[in-house]
């Protein structure tokens, strides 16, 4: 087991290049079980995530190529499994993702429930009820669900939330039905317009993607494509927050700025100094910011994956600074980690009051889930002492080279074999 060390650094300074999605690719990967010809993909990130929907497409039949960093060659005109591997499915959320494009291509699909960040109960009812409505019959068995069609058929569907996953699998179902599909209060999330991008390349008709009404109309087969993933919006943002908590000057590249608007906008309330250069954005940090209060909400909302980070940084802002987590209900598992740091913080229901700013101290702290275990390297690199982060399996899910990437901007910061504490 390894464990990532993070000691009080200096404030960040230099520069760092934004990699491609995680939560764009993962999708793209799922999507490209529907095209028969050859996809080129680019701008990959090289995360847990990702290889393992790479086995996922290779245990249903595609093929695979690793062409260079970032880039893959992906084939899946021979499709020859419809049931996912339990041990593949068990690991993530997104692989999930594989129902639509496998019932749009297969006629019938077979899944265990998916895996993934513990961050809430995160039921797949609303991906269930766009297949039923598509004419998908399903059957649920002790956490087995498999669904199957004789053609699909569009219709019009209405999400009583605007959730990521189920747009996109219902996105994926329809793009293969008969007629059109309407999916009303869609969510508007920029990875579900890289999605719907990607599918028309695929030769998909697919428009309005990126506002709430996405309207498809089935074509009888889709074929092949090329296309580059877009930046991570929450990475580059967790970047963007290790620049201001450290006082630091970082210029973050490769970031599409309309992406991180509510980013944007609460740093420069907390006082920091955030300059938009084209695809660059630096930030300069300044010493005791300004209280800040977040309300996590669905795009163009502040996103719920850059909560921990802000609660971070909310250790050292003035005053009581609030945060408000709508979009999961349990998603403030990195409270009672912080806490041992020495933070002072106070939850009630999905609100929870931040008291800075706090002189944390290291420890040996858990990430509970991806943010949250990137959440405790920041407060890492403003806590005295070395702050011990153990179960970092969930940050390798979605960081591309984080303790490079954080070394190069000055950070002090290890992996190490953990002797687990
Ligand atoms: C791989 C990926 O892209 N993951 C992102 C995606 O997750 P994911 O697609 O799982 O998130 P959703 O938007 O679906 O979930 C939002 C809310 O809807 C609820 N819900 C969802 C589906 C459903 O069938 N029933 C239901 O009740 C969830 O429990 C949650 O409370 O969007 C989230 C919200 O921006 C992000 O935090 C995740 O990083
Ligand atoms: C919650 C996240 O991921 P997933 O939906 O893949 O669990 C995330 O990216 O913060």
């Amino acid at each position: 087991m390894e464990k990532i060390v993070v000691e009080k650094s200096p404030a960040l300074k230099g520069r760092v290049r934004i990699s491609g999605a995680k939560n764009a690719a993962l999708p793209i990967l799922a999507a490209c079980l529907l095209g028969t010809e050859d996809i080129y993909l680019e701008e990959v990130p090289e995360l847990q995530d990702v290889h393992i929907m790479c086995q996922v497409l290779e245990a249903l039949g595609s093929e695979v190529e690793v062409l260079g960093k970032g880039k893959l060659k992906i084939n899946s005109a021979h499709l020859k499994e419809y049931k996912t591997p339990f041990e593949l499915m068990n690991k993530m959320r997104a692989s999930f993702l594989v129902m639509g494009p496998l019932l749009a291509r297969m006629g019938k699909t077979e899944n265990s429930l998916p895996g993934g960040c513990s961050i809430g109960a995160r039921p797949i009812d609303y991906h269930l009820k766009g297949f039923r409505a598509l004419g998908a019959e399903i059957h649920e068995d002790l956490g087995n669900i498999t669904a199957s069609c004789d053609e699909l058929v569009g219709e019009k569907i209405y999400l009583d939330f605007p959730s990521v996953g189920a747009t996109e699998n219902i996105m994926m179902a329809a793009v293969l039905a008969k007629g059109e599909t309407v999916i009303d209060n869609a969510a508007k999330e920029p990875e579900i317009v890289d999605l719907s991008n990607f599918l028309r390349k695929l030769g998909a008709k697919v428009t309005g993607a990126g506002t709430s009404t996405i309207r498809i109309v089935g074509v009888d087969r889709l074929g092949g494509a090329r296309h580059a993933i877009i930046p991570d919006r929450i990475e580059a943002g967790t970047f963007m927050v290790a620049a201001a908590i450290t006082g630091g000057d970082v210029l973050v590249e490769n970031v599409i700025t309309n992406h991180i608007k509510p980013v944007i906008a609460k740093l420069k309330e907390s006082g920091a100094e955030v300059i938009e250069e084209g695809e660059n954005v630096r930030v300069i940090g300044r010493p005791l910011p300004e209280t800040i209060d977040i309300k996590t909400l669905p795009y163009p909302g502040f996103p719920t994956d850059m909560q921990a980070q802000f609660m971070a940084y909310m250790t050292q802002c003035k005053g009581s600074n609030v945060a408000i987590e709508t979009v999961f209900e349990n998603r403030f598992m990195h409270v009672e980690e912080f806490e041992k740091m020495g933070a002072d913080i106070k939850i009630d229901g999905r609100s929870a009051v931040v008291i800075g700013p706090k002189r944390l101290h290291g420890a040996h702290v858990h990430a509970s889930d991806l943010r949250a275990g990137a959440a405790l390297i920041l407060v890492g690199l403003v806590a005295e002492g070395k702050t011990h982060i153990h179960d970092i399996y969930h940050i390798d899910r979605g960081y591309e080279d984080i303790e490079e990437k954080f070394r190069n901007l000055g950070a002090v910061i290890s992996r190490v074999e953990s002797e687990e504490i």
